[in-house]
């Protein structure tokens, strides 16, 4: 949260002002934060089905014309064969991908030159293919504004020493099982602002 905040406050000119959408792309450590998030929790942890066009092979599973296929972004997402420490939160894994790198699909997990880091492994939280969210980047922009806006303007902390509890949900999108609660204060520097909001 320190980091998300030193750099939103280094890019923001003083006096203090609310995030604007045009400073969204020169965050990238935000960026990472909810791209790490969607990879861990996927909006969508089954992707659309799909039905195979045509007869098949993958990993040596024969797939018949007319299947109906399940993309499970949730367990992909978590493959310890592609990630280090996959089950970790940790947003500079992606820290050095490029915004194309990304959206090319966790397939092509090395980058053309060989290397096979942490920063070329893909993610898919908004699908793949002619179906993928046609929406990714307003998607992006909304989540970069509400959650940097809370960061930027609010110190936040638990209800109590304990962990938050990350358990999921078992709706078709992904949802807490039991609702966040978080005590948040004004930062100090903000108070003027947020009251003429
Ligand atoms: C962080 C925000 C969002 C995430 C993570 C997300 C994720 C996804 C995912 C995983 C799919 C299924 C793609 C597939 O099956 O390959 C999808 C489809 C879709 N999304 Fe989003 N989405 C987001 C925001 C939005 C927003 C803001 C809109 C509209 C304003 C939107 C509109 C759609 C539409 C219309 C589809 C269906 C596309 C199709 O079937 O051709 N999404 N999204």
């Amino acid at each position: 949260m320190k980091k998300a905040r030193d750099e939103i406050d280094a890019c923001v000119r003083k006096p203090e002002r609310p995030l604007e959408a045009t400073v969204v792309p020169k965050l990238p450590y935000l960026r990472c934060i909810i791209l790490e998030t969607l990879r861990l929790y996927p909006v969508v942890p089954l992707l659309v089905p799909r039905e195979s066009s045509a007869d098949c092979t993958v990993n040596g599973f024969h797939i018949p014309k007319g299947t109906m296929l399940l993309v499970n972004t949730y367990v992909i997402h978590r493959d310890p064969s592609t990630w280090d420490d996959p089950e970790t939160f940790l947003p500079e894994r992606l820290l050095r991908c490029t915004r194309v790198e990304l959206s090319v699909c966790i397939l092509q997990c090395r980058f053309k030159d060989g290397r096979n880091n942490q920063a070329g492994k893909m993610t898919m939280s908004f699908g793949m293919g002619r179906r993928r969210c046609p929406a990714e980047n307003l998607g992006m922009q909304l989540a970069s504004l509400a959650l940097g806006t809370m960061i930027q303007c609010f110190d936040w902390e638990r209800v109590s020493m304990e962990l938050v509890d990350m358990s999921e949900g078992s709706d078709l999108t992904m949802s807490k099982k039991v609702p966040l609660e978080a005590i948040c204060q004004p930062r100090a520097s903000m108070v003027d602002l947020l009251s003429v909001i």
